[in-house]
C-alpha cells in the first residue's frame, strides 16, 4: 500500500534495498529514513557498510551509473527520483566524493569552481561572485590560477568542496571531506559547513570515520552496519549510550567524550567545555601532587632541524641538503636534512602543501633533487631506478587508486611479488597472509574497483606488506578506514617496526601519530620546522599552530596543567592520561 505523502520531510528513503551488478548480496537492506530540511546529519559506520552507496542514491548515481538492482524509492521534496534526470539531480544535490580527483575536470582551480554555476546557466556576474565566495571559503585564493594537476592532496580536496559550495545546493553530501586536510584546514572546512547549515539551512549529510571534530556540529547521527541503519539519534546520546556497540563496529568515541566520562561528567546531551575539563583535572590532581610546583616544570624542547650525524653507517635513510625546485620556479623543498635510523617509527606532519609527499617521493626517485642527495643504506640513490628502489621500499600512495591496476584483489597483491621473482608457493603464502591481515580474503576474486574506498586502501597496504620491505613509506594510509581497521593495521605496522622495519608515516591524524610514532618531523613550507620525540613535538603548540597542526587533546591538557604549575609529564593518549591519573590515586570512571 502506498504511504501517504509526507510533505514535511525534505528527503525520504523508502524501503531501499540494493545489490551491485553480478552480486546477490544486499549492500543496502530495507533502509527507511526521513531527513528534514536544514538537518546536519552525521553518517558513520564501518568501512564497507554501505554509506557511500546509500548517499549515491540521492543523485541516482546508484543505480543509474553503478547498475545493479534497486528497489524502494527515494523522494526529495515530494518528487520520486525515478522520474528525475540524473544530470538535473547532480545540480540539486551537491556531492563531495571521497576521492577528490574523480570530480575535478577543469584546468585550473578557478575554472573548476566556475564549472557548476556555468552549468546552472547563471549570469556571468553571479558566477564570478560565487567563485570568489567559494575561493575565500576554502582558502584557495592564492592558488586560483594553479593547474589542478599541480595541487597537493589537501588542496584538491578543498577545490572539490569549493566547487560544490559554488553551486549552493539545497542538499550537500560530503563523503569524508576532511580526510586529506590538515587539522586547521579541517576546522576551517567544518566551520564553513556549520555556517552554511545555520545561515543558509543547507541540509548536510556528512560521512566520517573520525568523529572528534564533527560530533558536536551534527544535529543527528546515523550509524550503519551491513547495509542497515542501526542507530539514529542525537550524537551525544548515541556516543554515550551505545559505546560498546560502536566499539564493536570499529567506531571509537571522540577523545573529548572519553576524557569527560573518565572525569565523571555527564555527556548525554553535551560535552563540557575544554576549560571545565582542565579545571576538573586540576582539582583532582591538587591533593595528590600537593602544592603547585612551578620550578619543577619540565618544558620539553623539541630539536629544531638536527645537525647531520657523522656516522653514516647507522642511518637507514640520510637526506642531505635536499632542495627541490619545480619547473615553475617554486621551491617545494628547501635544504632538508634528515637522518633516519634503522627501525625508527617516524611520522611526517605538516600543513597541506608543506612538501611531505614531495619529500617522500624523492625516496622513490619520483622526483630528482635540484641539489643535495639521499643515501639509502649508505648508498646514494641517484644510481637506482624507481623499480630497483621499490624492492627495498614499500611505498603507499596517498590515493590508493594510483597503485591499483590489476583485475582482481588476489592478482593485485601477487603482482609485486611476481616482479621479485619469488617462488609460486611462497608467493601464494604471502598473498594469503597479507589479505588475511587486511581482512580482504573474502574479496580475493573481486575486481578492486568493486571495493569500497576503505577496502581499496587496505588492498594497497596488503600489496606492500606482502613485499616485506625494510622501509615502509605510508602516505596517509588511514583515510577511508574506520578506527577498528586503522588500529589493527597500525598495530601490525608497529609489530613489523619492532621486528626492525623502518616506518615513515605521513598523516594528518594527530591522535594516531601520538599513539604510534616515536619521532615526529613537522614540515612547513618545504622546510623541517620541528624534529624530535613525539612527546616533545606535541609540547610545542605555537610551532605546531604555525604549521597548521593541533596537538591531541591529552597533550593539550598536559601542557595547560604544566602551565598551571603541575608536574605532569607530556601525555599523548587517553590511556597515558588514565595511567597517570591512576598512578596519582585519582578516582576515574573506567
Ligand atoms: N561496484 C561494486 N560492485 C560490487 N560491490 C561493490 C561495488 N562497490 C562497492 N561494493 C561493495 O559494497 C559494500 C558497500 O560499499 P560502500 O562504498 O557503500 O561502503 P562504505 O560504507 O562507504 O565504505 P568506506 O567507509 O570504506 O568508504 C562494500 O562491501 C563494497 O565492497
Ligand atoms: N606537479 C606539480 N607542479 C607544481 N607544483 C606542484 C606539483 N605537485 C605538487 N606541487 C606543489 O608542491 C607543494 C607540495 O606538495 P606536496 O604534495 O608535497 O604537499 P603535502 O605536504 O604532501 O600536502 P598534502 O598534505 O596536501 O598532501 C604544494 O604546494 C603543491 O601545490
Amino acid at each position: 500500500m502506498d504511504q501517504p505523502e509526507d510533505t514535511d520531510a525534505l528527503v525520504r528513503f523508502e524501503n531501499i534495498t540494493y545489490s551491485y551488478p553480478y552480486s546477490d548480496s544486499r549492500v543496502l537492506s530495507d533502509v527507511n529514513l526521513k531527513l528534514e530540511k536544514g538537518e546536519f546529519v552525521l553518517l558513520a559506520g564501518p568501512s564497507g557498510c554501505g554509506k557511500s552507496t546509500l548517499v549515491r542514491c540521492l543523485n541516482r548515481l546508484v543505480p543509474e551509473i553503478s547498475g545493479g538492482k534497486l528497489s524502494g524509492r527515494v523522494i526529495i521534496r515530494g518528487k520520486d527520483l525515478r522520474e528525475e534526470k540524473v544530470h538535473k539531480l547532480a545540480l540539486e544535490v551537491g556531492m563531495v566524493f571521497q576521492n577528490p580527483e574523480t570530480q575535478l575536470f577543469s584546468l585550473t582551480v578557478e575554472d573548476d569552481l566556475a564549472f557548476g554555476p556555468e552549468n546552472l546557466g547563471l549570469p556571468g556576474k553571479e558566477i564570478l561572485s560565487r567563485v570568489e565566495k567559494s575561493l575565500k571559503a576554502v582558502k584557495l585564493e592564492k592558488l586560483r590560477d594553479h593547474f589542478i594537476f599541480t595541487l597537493s592532496g589537501g588542496e584538491k580536496q578543498r577545490t572539490a568542496i569549493g566547487g560544490n559550495l559554488a553551486m549552493e545546493p539545497e542538499i550537500l553530501v560530503l563523503d569524508e571531506p576532511t580526510s586529506d586536510l590538515d587539522p586547521s584546514g579541517t576546522r576551517e572546512v567544518l566551520d564553513l559547513l556549520r555556517r552554511l547549515n545555520a545561515e543558509k539551512r543547507i541540509t548536510l549529510i556528512l560521512i566520517e570515520h573520525k568523529l572528534d571534530e564533527v560530533f558536536e556540529l551534527a544535529d543527528r547521527m546515523l550509524v550503519m552496519d551491513e547495509g542497515k541503519v542501526i542507530l539514529d539519534g542525537k550524537p551525544f546520546d548515541i556516543l554515550c549510550r551505545e559505546e560498546g556497540k560502536l566499539k564493536k563496529l570499529g567506531i571509537h568515541p571522540p577523545q573529548l567524550i572519553e576524557i569527560s566520562r573518565l572525569l565523571g561528567f555527564n555527556c548525554r546531551t553535551s560535552s563540557p567545555p575544554y576549560e571545565n575539563i582542565l579545571k576538573r583535572l586540576a582539582e583532582l590532581l591538587m591533593p595528590s601532587t600537593g602544592e603547585l610546583q612551578p620550578e619543577s616544570r619540565k618544558e620539553a624542547k623539541p630539536k629544531i632541524p638536527p645537525a647531520l650525524c657523522p656516522e653514516e653507517s647507522l642511518s637507514h635513510v640520510r637526506i642531505e641538503k635536499l632542495c627541490f625546485r619545480r619547473e615553475d620556479g617554486s621551491e617545494t623543498l628547501k635544504n632538508v636534512n634528515l637522518d633516519i635510523k634503522y627501525g625508527e617509527f617516524l611520522a611526517l606532519l605538516g600543513h597541506n602543501g608543506a612538501g611531505k609527499t614531495t619529500l617522500a617521493g624523492h625516496l622513490m626517485r619520483f622526483h630528482k633533487p635540484s641539489s643535495g642527495r639521499i643515501l639509502l643504506n649508505g648508498k646514494n640513490i641517484s644510481k637506482y631506478s624507481t623499480a630497483q628502489l621499490s624492492q627495498q621500499i614499500g611505498y603507499l600512495f596517498q590515493n590508493p587508486d594510483s597503485q591499483i591496476f590489476m583485475n582482481s584483489v588476489f592478482e593485485e597483491v601477487r603482482f609485486g611479488l611476481k616482479n621479485l621473482k619469488i617462488p609460486e608457493e611462497e608467493m601464494k603464502k604471502r598473498v594469503n597472509s597479507a589479505l588475511e591481515m587486511m581482512e580482504l580474503s573474502v574479496y580475493r576474486n573481486r575486481h578492486p574497483q568493486a571495493l569500497s574506498r576503505g577496502q581499496r586502501q587496505r588492498l594497497a597496504v596488503a600489496s606492500i606488506l606482502a613485499l616485506e620491505p625494510d622501509l615502509l613509506v605510508l602516505d596517509e594510509p588511514t583515510t577511508g578506514q574506520d578506527r577498528g581497521h586503522i588500529h589493527k593495521f597500525l598495530d601490525k605496522i608497529r609489530e613489523l617496526n619492532r621486528l626492525g622495519k623502518t616506518v615513515i608515516l605521513i598523516s594528518h591524524d594527530m591522535e594516531l601519530v601520538a599513539e604510534y610514532a616515536e619521532r615526529v618531523i613537522v614540515m612547513k613550507q618545504g622546510e623541517v620546522l620541528l624534529d624530535g620525540p613525539a612527546a616533545d613535538v606535541f609540547s610545542s603548540p605555537e610551532e605546531l599552530d604555525a604549521a597548521g597542526l593541533i596537538p591531541p587533546l591529552p597533550a593539550r591538557l598536559a601542557l595547560d596543567l604544566r602551565k598551571q604549575g603541575f608536574d605532569v609529564p607530556g601525555m599523548l593518549t587517553v590511556s597515558e592520561l588514565k595511567s597517570f591519573l591512576r598512578a596519582h590515586n585519582v578516582e576515574i570512571r573506567d
